[in-house]
């Protein structure tokens, strides 16, 4: 198990949002991932939301911009911000923003050239949770949530593994990413031309195939810029009313996909989540 790194500390609403580097067997380079511990982890073990970043986003925008610490800090729950890709200079990458570095989109890719570290789904599942419950004092009970295209992640990973997360919730995912450009293109690069394997990584799909009582939340700005094109949810909506998922789907009216719109709910998601993570 690889050692964590300290790069950055500060303290916040008597905790401390910390930012560590670690090498990852799972991706084959270097990560840096941010966490917020709440101060009631200098006591004891607390649970953990996950918290998954859209196109574009390093562990930072959601550490900077969504105000999260406080209400994690009130309810002992500790943030855990991964990077949305593999990085560096041997890291396979492409100049569009919605493909490669910054756009790994959580799924354990097979085409090359991305298969030697585009396994973002395994890390985000098994590696990462493995390596700070060992070595930060955290519960084993977690939760998920997400933006845009990790919103499609959280909810991808909970939908496939229920018995990993007490909860999902999403800002604005990409709900059916079979349907829309966004998925098509990196599901294209990285799963290749076989729909069938794109299947495992679609929301929509997956509620439609689930019989579980997951409690799911999610939240859609209807001035998103991106809700018809890329969003569309739904697709997310028809399936859970279809298996009577235990899913609230929210339209927000007037709020657009950045993080003011995240700013502005996250204080309900926390909550929301800390109604099922025990202590
Ligand atoms: N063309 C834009 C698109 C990038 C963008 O809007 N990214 C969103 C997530 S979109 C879906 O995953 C984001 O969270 N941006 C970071 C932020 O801090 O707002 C562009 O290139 O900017």
């Amino acid at each position: 198990m690889s050692a964590l790194t300290l790069v950055q500390e500060q303290k916040c609403f008597g905790g401390r949002q910390v930012r560590y580097k670690h090498n990852s067997a799972v991706l084959n380079c270097e990560m840096q991932f941010s966490v917020f511990l709440p101060p009631q982890a200098a006591e004891h073990k607390v649970p953990a939301l996950y918290w998954l970043s859209g196109l574009t986003c390093s562990d930072e925008n959601f550490s900077v911009k969504a105000g999260a610490q406080r209400v994690a800090a009130e309810l002992g729950i500790a943030l855990i911000i991964p990077d949305t890709s593999p990085r560096g200079d041997g890291v396979a990458d492409d100049p569009a923003y919605d493909l490669g570095q910054g756009a790994g989109f959580y799924v354990n890719a097979t085409q090359a050239p991305w298969t030697q570290h585009y396994q973002m789904y395994d890390y985000i599942l098994t590696e990462l949770p493995t390596l700070l419950e060992a070595q930060l004092p955290l519960s084993d009970q977690r939760a998920i949530s997400g933006h845009s295209m990790g919103g499609h992640g959280a909810l991808v990973l909970a939908l496939r593994n229920p018995q990993r997360f007490t909860s999902v919730s999403a800002f604005a995912p990409i709900a059916n990413p079979l349907n829309c450009p966004w998925g098509q293109k990196a599901f294209t690069a990285y799963l290749g031309d076989d729909r069938t394997a794109w299947e495992e990584y679609d929301a929509s799909l997956l509620l439609a195939q689930y019989r579980g009582d997951l409690p799911m939340l999610v939240d859609q700005g209807d001035a998103d810029n991106f809700l018809a094109e890329q969003l569309k949810p739904q697709a997310l909506y028809t399936a859970g009313m279809q298996v009577k998922a235990n899913l609230l789907l929210r339209m927000q009216p007037g709020y657009d996909h950045s993080y003011y719109f995240i700013a502005s709910f996250i204080e309900e998601h926390l909550r929301f989540h800390a109604g099922y993570l025990q202590d």
